[in-house]
């Protein structure tokens, strides 16, 4: 992973991360993978596997206050090691599902360089709209992640999506294995146009996307 830093001298003036705008403190954290032992995948896994539960259930009302008590057993033993943004595991482990964050789609990343960027993976149960089919808005979440990374592998300074735009062409199935592809189409100055498509194993497109991405300015949060 490219040091931000080579990508944009402007990195540590990108505003303020310290709660209070108008005041600059560093800007945007500098993403060092982090070291972790198989543990931690495992324990992703199981919280995942406990959001499938949570939306896919009817307790009885003593099922229910059992799963608050270990859920309040497990906050006390999680609570006193919450860090500062950027020194957190999640999302700094690129090998793992979703780079490691219940935030992102469990996926693989399979290909990531200036070329484009392709990943690989299913939305499960807890991504459920309706009538088996993906939420239509777990969809930009995992444009906007890619879109993140194409610009970053591709050498573009720090931007932020200016809009995403999403043609659903076909209903995205759950508990399947998709493709998710995509790479710069053009920079304009600050501007970087990146194109992606959302495809099942045998190629058939469920959706594709393009997105402008604009480099931030300092003191841009
Ligand atoms: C692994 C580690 C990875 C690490 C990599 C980590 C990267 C983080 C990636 C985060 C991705 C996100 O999801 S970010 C979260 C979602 N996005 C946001 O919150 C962004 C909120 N919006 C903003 O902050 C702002 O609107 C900006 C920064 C996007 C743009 O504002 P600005 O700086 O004032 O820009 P402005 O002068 O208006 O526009 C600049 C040029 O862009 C054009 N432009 C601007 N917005 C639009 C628009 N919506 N549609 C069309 N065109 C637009 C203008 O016409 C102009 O073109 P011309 O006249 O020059 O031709």
């Amino acid at each position: 992973m490219t040091d931000p830093k080579q990508l944009d001298r402007d990195y540590d003036h990108h505003g303020d991360r310290s709660g209070a705008r108008g005041t600059t403190r560093g800007g945007f954290p500098r993403f060092v993978p982090a070291k972790v032992g198989p543990e931690y995948g495992q324990l992703l896994e199981a919280l995942r596997t406990v959001q499938d539960l949570a939306v896919s259930t009817s307790l009885p009302a003593e099922v229910a206050e059992a799963a608050a008590g270990k859920a309040r057993e497990l906050i006390e033993l999680l609570t006193p090691h919450v860090v500062a943004e950027g020194r957190q595991t999640a999302g700094r482990v690129p090998r793992l599902p979703g780079r490691g964050s219940l935030l992102l789609m469990p996926w693989i990343i399979e290909k990531i360089d200036a070329d484009g960027v392709r990943s690989r993976g299913m939305f499960r149960r807890f991504h459920l709209g309706g009538n088996s089919a993906a939420h239509g808005g777990t969809l930009p979440l995992l444009f906007d992640d890619l879109f993140g990374l194409i610009q970053h592998a591709y050498g573009r300074p720090i931007s932020r999506t200016a809009y995403l735009h999403i043609d659903y062409r076909k209903v995205t199935p759950l508990n399947t294995e998709l493709i998710v592809e995509g790479a710069v189409d053009r920079v304009e100055g600050r501007k970087t146009f990146i194109n992606a498509r959302l495809t099942d194993l045998d190629g058939n497109l469920l959706a594709d996307c393009e997105a402008l991405m604009v480099q931030l300015l300092p003191g841009q949060q």
